[in-house]
């Protein structure tokens, strides 16, 4: 049974496919109410309320998944959930249209005065001189950052025959002119723009992206909107241009820090606000709902989820085909790590044949998860682990061949250490499945699981019967063995499998022969 805690507001119509579900028992708590169970939980689903920290995480210890049931996942601790192999996924869709329609909203709102005439009526007053507007028509709007939202927002400013200029550095030209937009800079565009509205994620970069200075370059009489994240529009130099008359007006859905208490924007009556109410619409809430709840029962039953921020999106059909890979690479990773007992510098991994064409990063971090996980005693996984190796210095990498070896796959994977390489090639075959083709130079041919122990030693007659012999004194029942060699007389392998594992006073009965060069337990 999975656990799912849902500690936000969150629609239940939209949760449908984890409450009917039946290996899932769903809880909806705030993370405050549920202190002593937080170490039960799988999955954590949360809105914007619900701050995902890395003291959470540390308590949540057997959670997997964290959904953001919208778009900003910026109350989420991004790398501590990595770091813990935590996948978090959020549904950046279903809340679009929603948040471009109440940016409109509050634009058309602002321009023309109307809370501000609501309330004056309401207080029994009739003062239409004092809430004289300004017509969108013929107006320059400026878009910061033309994601979904933005390029929203600008089909229906021109619909009110708006000309729309954009600044966003990872939008192209072609798409611009496809979408009828003027790509500026940020410097052109705070210069020509009557009305200024900013779409971007809150990232280090985009934090008070509009300060002091660059609201210095907007036009007199400049309105602006900032529907998007509390901070982009730095609260306390928009607070000075209202002030000195700079800025006409303000229209802000998201602050700095939520609730508003004494935030200084709110003592202006040229700023009208809404309580982070972009995405608060029956139809985003469902939308954004379903697609969490879909993709956090699909990621807890093993299949790939559609919208993840710290793993490669895949579909379900490539996740279907890379898995055969993925288990064969870890695999080869955990008897890599095992085989090659000393620091490790850097892994490298060669693809050729069909394996080539799938999503080889995510069979690589199989690889690096395999690798590690019998390095270190936290968790690894597909989330995790190449920020593990980089941590730990170990330099990855991938190449493609068209070498094949005559098979239809290979993976060869070279980790080199501080004295040594060590190289192990798999292949996956249809109907027979993982195989291990090639370990250190020797051509050979087993199957990577279970108790295996890796013998060298010299080519000599009577070595195989030898420790044939010590084994079954010891009353251990061989499963299968392969033997390779490169040469005749020269040094030979041998990869033997159990049904149980074997113990360290065995393997050292087993060195004692003078033939015998060295005994690797591998455990899969
Ligand atoms: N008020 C609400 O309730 C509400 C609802 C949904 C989304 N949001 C917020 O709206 C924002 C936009 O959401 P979206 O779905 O359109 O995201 P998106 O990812 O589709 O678009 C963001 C755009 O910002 C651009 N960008 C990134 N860095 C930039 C920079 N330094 N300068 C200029 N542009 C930059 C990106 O290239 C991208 O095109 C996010 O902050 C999101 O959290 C708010
Ligand atoms: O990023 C989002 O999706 C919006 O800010 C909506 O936030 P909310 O889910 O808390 O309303």
């Amino acid at each position: 049974m999975y656990e799912v805690l849902v500690a936000d507001s969150i629609s239940n119509e939209g949760l449908a496919p984890l409450l009917e579900a039946s290996n899932v028992n769903l809880t909806r708590k705030k993370v405050t109410e549920v202190e002593d169970l937080l170490h039960t939980y799988d999955a954590l689903l949360v809105r914007s309320a619900t701050t995902v920290t890395e003291d959470l995480l540390d308590k949540m210890k057997n959670l997997k998944i964290v959904a953001r049931a919208g778009v900003g996942v910026d109350n989420i601790d991004i790398e501590a959930s990595t770091k813990r192999g935590v996948v978090v996924i959020n549904a950046p869709n279903g809340n679009t249209i929603s948040t471009a329609e109440h940016t409109f909203a509050m634009m058309a709102s602002l321009v023309r005065h109307i809370p501000q005439g609501n309330i004056s009526v309401k207080s029994r007053e009739w003062n239409r001189s004092a809430f004289v507007g300004t017509e969108l028509n013929r107006k320059h709007l400026g878009i910061v950052g033309f994601g979904r939202i933005g390029s929203e927002l600008a089909k229906r400013a021109k619909a009110f025959n708006m000309t729309v200029h954009v600044y966003d550095p990872f939008l192209t030209t072609s798409r611009a002119e496809k979408l009828g937009v003027d790509l500026l800079s940020l410097d052109d565009l705070l210069a020509v723009a009557d009305i200024i509205t900013v779409h971007t994620p809150l990232t280090k970069d985009t934090k008070g992206l509009l300060n002091r200075e660059t609201l210095a370059k907007t036009k007199k009489g400049v309105y602006l909107l900032n529907c998007a994240r509390g901070g982009i529009i730095d609260e306390e130099a928009l607070a000075h241009y209202l002030e000195i008359g700079h800025v006409q007006g303000a229209a802000i859905d998201v602050f700095e820090v939520e609730p508003p208490t004494d935030n200084p924007l709110l003592n202006f009556d040229q700023v009208i606000t809404t309580p982070h109410l972009g995405a608060s619409t029956k139809e985003a809430q469902l939308n954004v709902a379903e697609d969490v709840a879909y993709d956090v029962l699909r990621f807890l039953e093993g299949n790939p989820v559609s919208s993840s921020i710290n793993l490669p999106t895949l579909s379900k059909d490539v996740f279907e085909k890379i898995q055969p890979f993925t288990s064969l690479t870890k695999q080869l990773g955990a008897v890599l790590s095992q085989c090659m007992k000393e620091p490790v510098q850097d892994i490298s991994v060669t693809y050729a044949g069909t394996v080539a064409d799938l999503e080889t990063t995510y069979i690589t971090r199989s690889l690096l998860s395999g690798f590690l996980t019998h390095r270190i005693d936290r968790s690894v996984n597909e989330v995790n682990a190449s920020m593990i190796a980089k941590e730990r210095g170990i330099t990855f990498g991938e190449k493609i061949s068209d070498n094949t070896q005559g098979y239809a796959n290979i993976i060869e994977v070279v980790v080199k250490g501080e004295s040594r390489t060590f190289s192990i090639t798999g292949t996956y075959i249809k109907d027979y499945g993982p195989r291990v083709i090639n370990i250190d130079s020797f051509d050979i041919d087993f199957y990577p699981e279970g108790h295996l122990l890796y013998i060298r030693h010299t080519d000599q007659p009577g070595v195989i019967g030898n420790v044939g012999k010590a084994l079954g004194d010891l009353d251990i029942n061989i499963a299968t063995m392969q033997v390779g060699r490169k040469q005749k007389g020269g040094e030979a392998i041998m990869m033997l499998t159990f049904d149980r594992l074997i113990e360290d006073a065995t393997i050292e009965s087993l060195k004692q022969a003078s033939e015998i060069v060295t005994i690797q337990r591998i455990e899969l």
